[in-house]
C-alpha cells in the first residue's frame, strides 16, 4: 500500500479528473443529441431535396447528381455524429474508473519526470494540452505492460525514446471511488491479476486491459508479421489477446481502418456471442464475426448437403454401426483431403481439365435440351489451349449467354408462346398497353435507376425494335408480351448460365474419385504410392455422398476450391486483417484457402496443439508447420504463450501432466481444491450424485457450472437423468445454441472449446468412454474449461490418460 499523503493526493485526483469528465460530458450532451435530430431530421428530408426530373437524358443525369450530392451531405453529417458519439460515450464510459495505472516517466536529457495515468480511453485537461489520462494503446503506454521501474524504453513512430520509469501504480476504482493503490516492482500486479481471476467466470468475455502480462502485449501489438502464429496453453490469454489486438488495431490505424474490415472465424456461434462484448467495452464497434461453416454454407448455396464439422466430429467420436475398415477409411479421407498434397492435386487436376475431362450439363427449356453438354464441351476445347481454365469457362459462359439470346429470340415466334398469350389476364394486356403508349410519350417515371437508365438508353439509341410507327399500337402490344413472356421463361437459365450451373461440379469432383488410382495419379500428377492405403474405399465414401447431392465436412473446401479454380477466384480485397481462433482446427488446405480469399490481410492465428481434437488439425509452432509457409519465414512470427490463467493451479498442474509435452506450461499462483475423481458403482448413482453435486457447488457460490460429455448424444443422455433426478435450470447446449449463459449447461466437449466456467463436471470420465488415444486432447480440452473447480465421475476405471498421472495431483 502507500503512505498516506500519497493517498490523499490520488484522491484529489481522481476527483479532479472525475470532475472534467463530467463538465465535458455534459459540454457534449446536448450536442450529441442535437446533431442526432438534425441527423434524421435530414434523412427525413433527404427526398423532399432531391429533383426527381427524368423527362430527358439531361433531366436524368442531372437527378442522379442531386441524389449523390445529398448522400455525400448526410454521410459527412453522420461522419461527425459518430464521431462526437464516440467521445461522448468513451468518457461516460470511464466515469467510473478513469484510469487503472500509472506510470512515472523521465525521459533520457528531460530535466522531470512525467505522471502518466492510463484508462480505456485518453482524456485531455480543459484547455486541449496536456492528458490527465492516456489511452491504453498509446506508444507511451505500452511501458506500463512491458516494463517494471528501471530503464524503460518505448517505440514511437519517430524512432524509440528512452528513459527511466521511476514509478509503476495500480488502481483499483469502482463507481468513481478510490478502493486501493498497489506500487509494483516486478510483474503488473499479480495482486490486481489475482483479483481478477479470482473472480467467477460470466456470461460474456471481459476486456483485460488492466493486466495484459508482456508477452500479451506482444501480440497485441505486433504490427509488422503478416503472419501471426500464438501457440499459447489452454487458458493463457489467446483469445482476450485476440481481442485486445483488434481494438488496438483499430485504434493505431483509426481513419485507415474499418471494423468491418476486420474478420474473426470462431469455432462456433456460441462462441461468437461469448467474445462479442470485449470490443464495445473497449469503445470500439465490433469486427465481423463468423465460423469457417457459415462461410462455406454461404458459397456453396443449397446446391448440396453440407456435413457440419460437428456431425463430423461426432461420427469419429462415435462412429456407430460402421465397420473398423470404413472408420479407418474415413479417418485417412480427412486427413488427406486436408493435406497441402491434395491442394496441388487440385491444382494439377485442374491443367488437366485444359486438355480433357470437363463435364458439363445440357441446359434444358420446355423438356427440349437446347444446348447439350457435348456441344458445350466441344466450344470448350475449341479455345486456344493457352487460355487458363477460368477465362475458358468465362468465355464459355458469354458464348452460352449469346447462344441464350439467340434462341430466346427465336421463341417468341413458338406456338407455346401464342398458348401463354391466351392465358394473359386483362391485367397484363392492360400494362402492356400502357407500356407501349409510354414508350411512344417517354415520359415513364423512374424508380429502378439502373434498368430504367438501360431502358432508356436503348430507346435514345434505338436499338430496341418497334420504334417509329412500323408497328400500330396493337401489333406493338403482342410483340411485347411475347417478348415479356420468353423473356421472363428465359430468366432462369440466363441466371444459372451466370452462376455457372452449366458445369457439372459434382461429377467433376467426383471424377477424380474413380477408385482407380492410377488414374487419379494422372489427372492430379500425384504419386500413386503415396495415397492412402484406403484409397479405393475412400473413393467409394466419397461418391456415395456425391451422389446423393451430400458433402462431407472435408469435402467441402476442396470442393469449393475446384469451384474456385475453374469459376474464378473470390477474393474479398476489403479485410485488412484476418483473425483465426481455436487454429490448431483448421487444415493446411482451409489456410491455403483463406489466403488466397483474402489477399490482402494479416493474418493472426490463434491456437493450441494440445487441444487439437479434429483430425485434420494443423501444428502451429513448429518451424516447419504449413503455416509458417504460407506466407515464408520472414514475413512470419511466432509468439509461444505458456502461463495459464484460467485455472487455478491444482487443476493445472493435472491438466498439463496428461500432455506428454505439458512440462512448459506454467501456472498461475491461484489456489483452489485440487481436482475430484468420484467413483461410482453403476451408472444410475451418477445422476442422483452430480445432481447433489451441483446443489452444493451452487451454494458456494459457483453459478456457472458446466457439466461436460464427449457427444451430443450423451449430452441429451445427460441432460434427461439429471432433469429427472430434478436437476433444476439445466440448459441443454447443442451446435445450434446461439448465446452462452450463466447457470448449469449441458454441453458436449467440443462445443466448450474456447469458453469457461467455475466449476466443471466431466459427466463421464471413465476409460469406456475415453479409450482412444486420440482423445486425450480431448479430455484435456474438457478439464481445461475449469476455472476454480474440476470433478470427474467415473464408473470402473478411470479414462487411461488419469491413470499415468501421479496420484497426489487429484483426490478420490
Ligand atoms: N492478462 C490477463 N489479465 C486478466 N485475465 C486474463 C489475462 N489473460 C488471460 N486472462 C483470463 O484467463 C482466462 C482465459 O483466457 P482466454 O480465454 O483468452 O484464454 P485462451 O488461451 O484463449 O484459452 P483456451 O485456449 O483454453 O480457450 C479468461 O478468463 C481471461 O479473462
Amino acid at each position: 500500500m502507500i503512505s498516506e499523503n500519497d493517498w490523499k493526493q490520488e484522491q484529489a485526483r481522481l476527483k479532479q479528473v472525475t470532475e472534467t469528465l463530467r463538465t465535458k460530458i455534459e459540454e457534449l450532451a446536448p450536442e450529441v443529441s442535437g446533431l442526432r435530430n438534425q441527423v434524421t431530421d435530414f434523412a427525413k428530408k433527404f427526398w423532399e431535396d432531391v429533383t426527381v426530373n427524368t423527362s430527358t437524358f439531361d433531366d436524368f443525369e442531372e437527378t442522379l447528381y442531386s441524389i449523390r450530392q445529398q448522400e455525400a451531405l448526410l454521410s459527412e453529417r453522420e461522419r461527425s455524429h459518430k464521431q462526437r458519439l464516440q467521445r461522448y460515450n468513451n468518457m461516460k464510459r470511464m466515469l467510473p474508473s478513469p484510469y487503472f495505472g500509472r506510470i512515472d516517466y523521465e525521459e533520457k536529457g528531460s530535466p522531470e519526470s512525467e505522471q502518466i495515468y492510463i484508462g480505456v480511453s485518453s482524456l485531455v485537461d480543459e484547455d486541449g494540452l496536456g492528458f490527465l489520462v492516456y489511452d491504453w494503446r498509446t506508444p507511451i503506454a505500452s511501458m506500463y505492460y512491458d516494463h517494471s521501474p528501471g530503464s524503460a524504453a518505448y517505440a514511437t513512430p519517430g524512432g524509440v525514446i528512452e528513459g527511466t520509469m521511476l514509478l509503476k501504480r495500480q488502481y483499483q476504482i469502482k463507481s468513481g471511488e478510490l478502493r486501493s493503490v498497489f506500487d509494483t516492482s516486478v510483474t503488473i500486479g499479480d495482486e490486481l491479476l489475482q483479483q481478477a481471476l479470482g473472480r467467477g467466470a460470466d456470461a460474456q468475455m471481459k476486456s483485460i486491459v488492466a493486466t495484459i502480462q508482456k508477452e500479451q502485449n506482444a501480440i497485441i501489438r505486433d504490427d509488422k508479421s503478416r503472419m501471426l502464429i500464438v501457440q499459447g496453453a489452454a487458458g493463457s490469454g489467446k483469445t482476450s489477446a485476440a481481442l485486445q489486438r483488434a481494438a488496438y488495431l483499430l485504434y493505431k490505424h483509426r481513419g485507415r481502418l474499418r471494423a468491418d474490415q476486420i474478420v474473426l472465424f470462431s469455432p462456433n456461434p456460441m462462441f461468437n456471442s461469448y467474445v462479442s462484448t470485449v470490443l464495445p467495452e473497449l469503445g470500439e464497434e465490433n469486427m465481423q464475426q463468423t465460423t469457417f461453416q457459415e462461410y462455406l454454407a454461404y458459397w456453396l448455396g443449397n446446391q448440396m448437403r453440407l456435413e457440419d464439422p460437428f456431425d463430423q466430429i461426432e461420427y469419429v467420436l462415435s462412429a456407430a454401426g460402421d465397420s473398423d475398415s470404413a472408420y479407418e477409411a474415413r479417418l485417412q479421407g480427412i486427413r488427406y483431403k486436408a493435406s497441402e498434397s491434395f491442394l496441388h492435386a487440385l491444382q494439377h487436376y485442374a491443367d488437366w481439365l485444359c486438355q480433357e475431362g470437363m463435364l458439363f450439363s445440357g441446359i434444358w427449356f420446355r423438356e427440349r435440351e437446347i444446348i447439350t453438354a457435348e456441344q458445350m464441351a466441344e466450344q470448350f476445347y475449341s479455345y486456344d489451349s493457352s487460355i487458363k481454365l477460368a477465362n475458358r469457362a468465362l468465355l464459355l459462359r458469354d458464348w452460352l449467354q449469346q447462344q441464350l439470346a439467340s434462341i430466346e429470340r427465336k421463341e417468341r415466334k413458338a406456338e407455346w408462346v401464342k398458348d401463354e398469350l391466351d392465358y394473359l389476364d386483362n391485367e397484363q394486356y392492360e400494362e402492356a398497353h400502357k407500356a407501349v403508349l409510354k414508350k411512344y410519350e417517354r415520359n415513364e417515371a423512374v424508380f429502378d435507376f439502373a434498368q430504367s437508365y438501360i431502358d432508356q438508353y436503348e430507346d435514345f439509341q434505338g436499338t430496341e425494335q418497334g420504334e417509329g410507327d412500323a408497328y400500330d399500337i396493337a401489333d406493338q402490344e403482342e410483340e411485347h408480351l411475347r417478348r415479356m413472356i420468353v423473356k421472363e421463361s428465359f430468366a432462369p437459365l440466363r441466371r444459372d448460365a451466370r452462376r455457372y450451373k452449366f458445369i457439372d461440379f459434382a461429377r467433376l469432383y467426383g471424377q477424380m474419385f474413380s477408385e482407380n488410382a492410377s488414374k487419379y495419379a494422372e489427372m492430379t500428377g500425384t504419386d500413386e504410392a503415396g495415397l492412402p492405403e484406403k484409397w479405393a474405399e475412400i473413393c467409394a465414401q466419397t461418391r456415395a455422398k456425391l451422389s446423393g447431392s451430400e458433402l462431407l465436412y472435408e469435402d467441402a473446401t476442396p470442393f469449393l476450391y475446384l469451384k474456385e479454380l475453374v469459376e474464378g477466384v473470390r477474393m474479398n480485397t476489403d479485410v485488412r486483417h484476418v483473425f483465426v481462433d481455436e487454429g490448431q482446427d483448421y487444415s493446411p488446405f482451409q489456410y491455403a484457402f483463406l489466403k488466397r480469399l483474402f489477399p490482402r490481410a494479416r493474418m493472426t492465428v490463434l491456437g493450441d496443439f494440445g487441444q487439437a481434437i479434429f483430425v485434420q488439425s494443423t501444428i502451429l509452432h513448429e518451424a516447419d508447420s504449413p503455416l509458417a509457409r504460407i506466407y515464408g519465414p520472414d514475413e512470419t512470427r511466432l509468439i509461444r504463450l505458456v502461463r495459464s490463467y484460467r485455472s487455478t493451479k491444482e487443476i493445472v498442474e493435472f491438466t498439463k501432466a496428461m500432455l506428454p509435452d505439458g512440462t512448459d506450461i506454467v501456472p498461475f499462483e491461484r489456489y483452489g481444491g485440487k481436482p475430484q475423481l468420484v467413483r461410482l458403482s453403476n451408472s444410475g448413482e451418477r445422476a442422483a450424485r452430480i445432481t447433489s453435486d451441483l446443489a452444493s457447488l451452487r451454494a458456494e457460490g459457483f453459478d456457472s457450472i458446466a457439466v461436460i460429455t464427449k457427444t451430443a448424444a450423451e449430452a441429451r443422455a445427460a441432460y434427461d437423468a439429471l432433469s429427472a433426478e430434478g436437476g433444476e435450470e439445466l440448459r441443454l447446449i447443442t451446435k445450434e445454441t446461439l448465446t452462452f449463459e450463466k447457470g448449469v449447461a449441458v454441453i458436449p466437449a467440443y462445443l466448450a472449446k474456447g469458453v469457461e466456467f467455475d466449476a466443471v463436471l466431466v459427466y463421464d470420465a471413465s476409460a469406456q468412454t475415453y479409450s482412444r488415444e486420440s482423445e486425450r486432447k480431448l479430455f484435456y480440452t474438457v478439464c481445461t474449461r475449469a476455472m476454480h473447480r474440476l470433478r470427474l465421475y467415473a464408473v470402473g476405471d478411470a479414462a487411461p490418460y488419469m491413470k499415468q498421472l501421479d496420484t497426489s495431483l487429484f483426490e478420490e
